[in-house]
């Protein structure tokens, strides 16, 4: 089943051994006698596409069919003669495949944001907003407080929604014809809310830790006051612990003054983008573009399985299908991976039809088929079982597909390295035919073991990256980069089945399939690639040039979409009133496959549900890596567009941005100031900075397009910073050779040389854990971040299940910390824009593992202790003992309360603290040890993967439980078995 599909593959090196390889297509990229890819930028005037070809700089670029796995692997290709016609136009098993990229690309269109229509959409905007406003709408946004008024009502007011459900029955119908003084005097209606916890929860709460801080304060008081005598160095010991613990305390303990929660209004986000309205008068989406990002980085612990399913729930996310696409960046560079995403975008052109018709959930096939619920519950349409059945049956095949790929894989390149030999052969052969004699056979065989063993693509070309037998230019960290859109743009408008399309009846359901495509980035020895925070950045920029998507989605291959409203919950923050300052919505980390009692907290929920929606009161939640939607303005290092800065203490204090003012005023002043001049990009404080980006012109220009898509509507008064509805309502350009070249060029490792990728764009390097400085860059600029937990889970994980993966893990977070505490992103430096509770919370990520020290010599005191007769105090007087028995009971009714609010179980919380103990006597100090080494001797520290089940060992998916590799983070745990340490 040769698909027929383009795929373009950059040959970095044209090595001689690829005879079979079919002659190169499309050239355009620039090469220079150094070797390096230059600058491919793309004039808009200059048709690149054919021109190149005669100039001897630029390097051959391939657009071809990528290579679907099949099952019978040699066919078509069985000579190095025929290979040029393996572009075969076949329907694969589904139907005419939707592999490709177009060729053109259209010329009048750039993207929107800066064509002229654009800007005329703009001034009408700006216009509108200022002189049509009835007197009512504008006392509704003076200082009535909408999000509470509308939560006290449950959210029902106005002709609003009456007026707008309506609508939902006729779509197409006459009553699209309303006047734009109806459109614009339609109220406001928020797309989230706050939330507040009960304050009869809160507020003895906030007393108990006042209670609680007083009470510390003079025990520690009476402790250095009242030495034991007899034994001065358990005393001084004990104390110095104690304040220690005491401090640590307190920096966990203030963050968590404010928890709140959220709610979110999808419908309210369906009325406003995607309803008729005289801007927009079918309804078309008018939401803006998301990029969902997926990171493998290794095809043995990262099974493609696993990826795939995580893929194919992406793909079947209910988002505008033209607005969302997909990336995966392979950090191998495994034709594994590789063949097996190809097969996963096969198989979701009848999946992700399946899961719209059925609206099933989850959309990650794999949890689907394996969930316990009853298929059947709420499903109506009589075929539902039949499809379902259909649809398992295939899902199983694609699964032996994928399984079957390695070996598939590796006869495939056997069949060719012998043919390579055998030709190989024929030659010395025939060379040594002149010398003649015997003994030229002995000679070939010789020779024949000397050529290297390559890897071949379906299509008999050599497979850039990584070899099974890896050798120069085709191994991890050495290989080149490869970028194929596998799934090309789709159509603006729903294309939609009909009977008995792909073996089933998709009539009248929308069957395209959103862009997906593969990337690798070059590697190359003597770069740093950056772990996962290069790749981010890599594909940062891929996706600039292929989508552009002002917001971005981060997942970790093994995070899948659990909830396929997932994205739209979080465009509700981003598209709200005040959205435009919210750098990121960061999603909880949920886990799957984790054993009934959670021994090990993978669930990790107080740290999930108890700190991070503490720190949503404050500036926002920090990043903590997959489930993260970003804006990607706010990547690029800008800072939030604001017309005011809260400063002080508890940034309380108002104060307008620098710059900002001056703007105003002079817009004040002179208001026939040049359009540009009015666009809140244009006012932005720091937008004259230059930064550097590297240097493709067409990543450049897109920065500009990804903020003003990321915008809210401008569709009311108190929308500062918004666009024009209806502004996204354009078609995607398909994408063209040149624009994919460039995106080829921005993946290259030496992209990045003297840019800012890295130290103050994109994902920030020098931590393994790139997550928490990345956020905190974010907020120190100024921006907020919002934490978004709902109802049905959004996505869902794996986690490591024994305690060896486990304490790995912890020991990764835990040395991220530390090289964060010696860094100058220690909160301690932080600029006055980051809120001070904020930077207490973020002080506390960045000394939590210190505290593994004091742990350690306080759980031995008791041992101590028990050798020497000597206690930490001299006797067990009242004081003493009534001190202690305060702050306990004080810590236990405070947990009780946090217990409340968070919402979780009691036994979470427990197995939380006895976790807390475990990995503070051993990863922690490992962590502390190693942050150490790395500053004082610059010894690197190791991004050490943590491997993923397969979906395929059921029988015991605990069997892994009480494994225990010993490593050197263990043995501290023995300390933990006998004592439990005095906790403060
Ligand atoms: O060189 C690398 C290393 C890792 N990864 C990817 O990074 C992700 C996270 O790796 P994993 O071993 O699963 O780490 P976890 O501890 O499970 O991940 C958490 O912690 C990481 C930071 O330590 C964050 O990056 C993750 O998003 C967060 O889920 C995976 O998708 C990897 O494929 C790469 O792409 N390139
Ligand atoms: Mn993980």
């Amino acid at each position: 089943m040769a698909t027929s599909s383009n795929s373009s593959k950059k040959t970095m090196s044209s090595s001689p051994s690829s005879a079979g390889r079919p002659p190169q297509g499309v050239k355009f990229a620039r090469r220079t006698s150094s070797g390096r890819v230059m600058s491919l930028s793309r004039d808009d005037d200059l048709d690149m596409s054919g021109e190149f070809s005669g100039e001897n700089d630029y390097i051959n670029y391939t657009v071809m069919m990528p290579p679907t796995p099949d099952n019978q692997p040699m066919a078509g290709s069985s000579g190095a003669g025929t290979a040029s016609d393996s572009k075969t136009d076949g329907p694969g098993p589904y139907g005419p495949s939707r592999f490709g990229a177009e060729s053109r690309r259209g010329v009048d269109d750039d993207g929107g944001g800066d064509s002229e229509a654009a800007k005329a959409d703009r001034r009408m905007s700006v216009m509108n907003s200022s002189n049509n406003k009835s007197i009512l709408l504008r006392s509704q946004t003076g200082d009535f407080d909408h999000n509470r008024w509308l939560f006290e009502t449950k959210g029902t007011y106005g002709i609003g929604n009456a007026y707008w459900s309506e609508k939902q029955e006729n779509k197409y119908g006459p009553e699209v014809e309303m006047s734009m003084q109806d459109f614009i005097d339609k109220p406001w209606k928020p797309l989230t809310r706050k939330v507040k916890i009960p304050p009869a929860i809160l507020s003895p709460y906030r007393l108990l830790v006042v209670i609680r801080l007083v009470v510390l304060f003079l025990f520690l008081l009476w402790r250095v006051q009242n030495p034991n005598p007899d034994a001065m160095w358990l005393w001084g010991m004990s104390i110095v612990c104690e304040i220690w613990f005491a401090f640590s305390w307190l920096l966990d303990i203030l963050p968590k003054q404010n928890p709140i929660n959220r709610a979110t209004d999808l419908d309210a986000l369906r009325d406003k983008f995607e309803q008729p309205s005289p801007t927009n008068p079918t309804g078309r989406s008018d939401l803006p573009g998301v990029d969902v990002f997926i990171s493998t980085a290794d095809a043995e612990k990262e099974p493609p399985l696993v990826t795939a399913n995580t893929i194919l729930s992406v793909l079947a996310a209910q988002y505008p299908v033209e607005k969302l696409s997909c990336y995966i960046s392979d950090d191998g560079g495994a034709i594994l991976s590789f063949e097996a995403m190809a097969e996963a975008v096969n198989f979701a052109e009848v999946w992700v039809p399946f899961c719209r018709k059925h609206e099933i959930e989850p959309r990650n096939p794999d949890s689907y088929f394996n969930s316990k619920v009853d298929p059947t519950k709420n499903k109506k349409r009589p075929d539902f079982v039949k499809d379902r059945r259909w649809i398992k049956r295939e899902y199983d095949e694609f699964k032996v597909r994928i399984n079957g790929l390695p070996d598939v894989i590796r006869k495939r390149s056997e069949m060719y390295n012998s043919k390579e030999d055998v030709n190989e052969r024929k030659l010395s052969k025939e060379r040594s035919i002149g010398g003649g004699g015997d003994d030229a056979e002995p000679a070939a065989d010789g020779e024949a073991s000397n050529v290297t063993k390559a890897t071949w693509m379906a299509d008999g070309t050599h497979w850039p990256g990584t070899w099974l037998e890896p050798c120069a230019d085709h191994k991890k960290g050495d290989h080149a980069g490869i970028l194929q859109v596998m799934s090309k743009v789709p159509e603006m408008e729903a294309v939609m089945g009909f009977p008995d399309e792909k073996k089933l009846d998709f009539t009248g359901v929308d069957i395209r399939v959103p862009m997906f495509a593969y990337v690798s980035r070059e590697k190359r020895p003597g770069y740093d690639h950056n772990k996962k925070a290069g790749a981010m950045n890599a594909m940062v920029r891929a996706s600039a040039i292929l989508s552009n998507g002002p917001f971005i989605l981060n997942l970790d291959c093994d995070h899948y979409i659990y909830n396929s409203m997932a994205i739209r919950e979080g465009m509700c923050f981003m598209m709200d009133r005040g959205g435009d300052r919210i750098c990121y919505i960061q999603f909880p980390q949920r886990f799957e496959g984790i054993d009934p009692s959670d021994r090990y907290a993978n669930h990790n929920t107080v740290f999930f549900d108890g700190n991070m929606r503490a720190l949503d009161g404050l500036q926002g939640p920090v990043y903590v890596g997959t489930g993260c939607m970003f804006r990607r303005f706010a990547l690029y290092g800008f800072h939030p567009p604001r017309a005011n800065e809260y400063l002080g203490m508890f940034g309380t204090i108002k104060a307008p941005a620098p710059n900002y003012h001056e703007i105003e005023a002079q817009l004040e002043a002179d208001p026939d100031l040049p359009d540009s001049e009015k666009q809140p990009l244009a006012t932005h404080p720091d937008l004259g900075l230059p930064k550097k980006f590297g240097n493709s012109q067409m990543f450049t220009d897109s920065i500009g397009v990804a903020e003003y898509h990321g915008r809210p509507l401008a569709d009311h008064a108190s929308v500062k910073n918004g666009r024009p509805p209806g502004a996204l309502l354009e078609p995607r350009p398909p994408l063209d050779a040149p624009t994919v070249a460039e995106a080829v060029a921005v993946i290259s490792c030496w992209y990045e040389d003297k840019t800012e990728w890295g130290d103050r764009i994109g994902w920030i390097y020098g931590s393994v854990t790139e997550d928490v400085v990345t956020g905190y860059r974010m907020h120190n600029r100024g921006w907020r971040s919002v934490y978004c937990i709902t109802k049905r889970d959004a996505f869902r994980g794996t986690a490591p299940i024994n305690l060896t993966d486990r304490l790995h893990q912890v020991l990764r977070w835990a040395t991220g910390s530390v090289e964060i505490f010696y860094s100058r992103n220690n909160a301690f430096l932080a600029c006055r824009r980051l809120k001070f509770l904020q930077r207490i919370a973020y002080l506390n990520v960045g000394i939590y593992p210190f505290t593994s020290i004091f742990l350690v010599v306080y759980c031995f005191l008791p041992a101590l202790c028990l050798f020497t007769g000597q206690f930490i105090v001299a006797g067990l007087s009242v004081p003493f003992l009534s001190y202690l028995l305060i702050i306990t009971v004080c810590l236990c009714l405070l947990s009780l309360l946090e217990v409340r609010w968070s919402g979780i179980g009691l036994e979470e919380w427990w197995r939380n603290e006895q976790f807390w103990l475990i990995g503070g006597t051993s990863a922690h100090l490992v962590a502390v040890i190693q942050g150490l080494l790395k500053v004082v001797a610059g010894i690197e520290i190791h991004f050490t993967l943590t491997s993923k089940a397969t979906a395929e060992d059921e029988e015991d998916i605990y069997a892994d439980l009480y494994v225990v590799k010993w490593t050197i983070i263990n043995p501290p745990n023995g300390v933990n078995l006998n004592n439990q340490g005095m906790q403060i």
